[in-house]
C-alpha cells in the first residue's frame, strides 16, 4: 500500500519549472530518501506534500486521498513535518514550545512531551529558552515537534543538517526505530548519499527538478557488487570457457574486449589458470567495485549531459 503517490507534480516559479512531472511512490512503513544536490527541488516538493504551496500542475495522493485545500486539514493532522529550518518562539523553552504545538494540534498527552524530548536527547535542557540553542539542538527540537503527536507519516527536509556525527547517528537510529516499532512512514530529504545508504529503504534521486531514478536500496546494493574485470581479444572463447569450464553464470560482456564477472566464488587465479589452459589470450584482469557514489554521480551527470544535448 502506498502512503504517498504523486502524479506528474510540477511547480513553476516566475515561469521557471523547479519541479517537473515528478512521480514518487512511498510505501507504508518505509523510509523513503529523497536524494538530490542543493537546489534540485527537494524542499519545493516537500512543501507541496504538506500543502504549504500548491502544485502548478499534477496531483498528490496521501493516504489514498487526493490532496486539496479543503481536504487537507484532516490529512495534515496525520502528518508530522519539518520543512527547511524549524522556527520556534525563541523566548520560550523547549517544553513550552512543545506544549504550544500540542495545544494547536489538539493533542492532549502530558507524558508525550518528556518522552519525546528524551528520544531526541534534549531532556536535560527542557527549561532553557530556545534562543540559546545551537542549530543542531533546534533541529532535534524540530524533530521532537514533528513526532510528538505520533503521526502516521513524517516529512522531514534535511533533518540532519547541523548535527555532529554523534547526533547524526542518534537521529538515524531514532528514525529507524520510528519506522520499525511505530510503523511510521517517512520521507526524508538529503544531499548526502552515505546518509541515505544507511537509512533508506527506497531512494528517489532528484536533479534539476526531475526524478531521475526511484529504486529500492536492496536493488541498489545488488548493483553495487564487486566484480572481476577481464580484458581479452578473444571474447567468444573466453565466455565459452567461463560458462562451460568454470561453470560461471553471472558475467556480462560490456564491450568487444571486456567481460565483468560478478560470481563471488571464483578467484582471479582460478580464472587465469583456466583461460591459459584453454589457450585464451588475456590482456589484463583486475578486481573492481562500483560504489553507490559513482552510480549516483553517473546518473546525475548523464542527466546533465542529456540536457546540454537538448539545448544545443
Ligand atoms: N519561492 C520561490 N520563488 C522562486 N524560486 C524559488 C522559490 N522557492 C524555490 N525556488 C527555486 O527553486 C529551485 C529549487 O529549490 P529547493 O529549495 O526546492 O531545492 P532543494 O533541493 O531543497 O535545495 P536546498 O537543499 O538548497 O534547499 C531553486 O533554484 C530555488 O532557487
Amino acid at each position: 500500500m502506498h502512503i504517498i503517490r504523486t502524479h506528474n507534480v510540477t511547480k513553476c516559479f516566475q515561469g521557471k519549472e523547479v519541479v517537473s512531472n515528478v512521480n514518487i511512490n512511498v510505501k507504508k512503513g518505509e523510509i523513503y530518501g529523497l536524494l538530490g544536490p542543493n537546489g534540485s527541488g527537494k524542499t519545493t516538493l516537500m512543501k507541496m506534500l504538506t500543502n504549504l504551496i500548491k502544485p502548478t500542475a499534477g496531483e498528490i495522493e496521501i493516504f489514498g486521498q487526493r490532496l486539496t485545500p479543503s481536504s487537507s486539514f484532516a490529512v495534515l493532522g496525520r502528518i508530522g513535518s519539518m520543512i527547511e529550518f524549524p522556527i520556534f518562539y525563541e523566548k520560550f523553552t523547549a517544553k513550552e514550545n512543545l506544549e504550544l504545538h500540542c495545544e494547536y494540534m489538539g493533542y492532549h498527552n502530558k507524558k508525550a512531551i518528556n518522552e519525546v524530548l528524551e528520544m531526541v536527547h534534549l531532556i536535560n535542557i527542557v527549561n532553557k529558552p530556545v534562543e540559546n540553542f545551537s542549530l543542531g539542538m533546534k533541529q532535534r527540537l524540530g524533530i521532537a515537534r514533528a513526532i510528538i503527536t505520533r503521526p502516521e507519516l513524517l516529512i522531514l527536509d534535511e533533518p540532519i543538517n547541523g548535527l555532529d556525527p554523534v547526533g547524526i547517528r542518534e537521529i538515524r537510529n531514532l528514525f529507524k526505530l520510528l519506522a520499525k516499532e511505530y510503523n511510521i512512514t517517512m520521507i526524508i530529504s538529503s544531499h548526502i548519499l552515505a546518509e541515505m545508504e544507511q537509512m533508506a529503504d527506497t531512494v528517489g534521486v532528484i536533479n534539476k527538478g526531475k526524478l531521475i531514478e526511484e529504486v529500492s536500496m536492496e536493488a541498489m546494493r545488488e548493483r553495487n557488487a564487486e566484480y572481476i574485470e577481464l580484458i581479452t581479444p578473444d571474447i567468444t572463447s573466453a565466455c565459452f570457457v567461463l560458462e562451460h569450464r568454470l561453470y560461471l553464470q553471472n558475467f556480462k560482456v560490456v564491450d568487444q574486449k571486456i567481460i565483468r564477472i560478478f560470481d563471488q566464488n571464483v578467484s582471479q587465479k582460478e580464472i587465469s589458470k583456466t583461460l591459459i589452459l584453454n589457450d585464451i589470450e588475456m590482456e589484463s584482469m583486475s578486481k573492481k567495485v562500483t560504489s553507490l557514489e559513482e552510480y549516483f554521480m553517473g546518473l546525475v551527470e548523464k542527466e546533465n549531459q542529456n540536457q546540454v544535448v537538448k539545448h544545443e
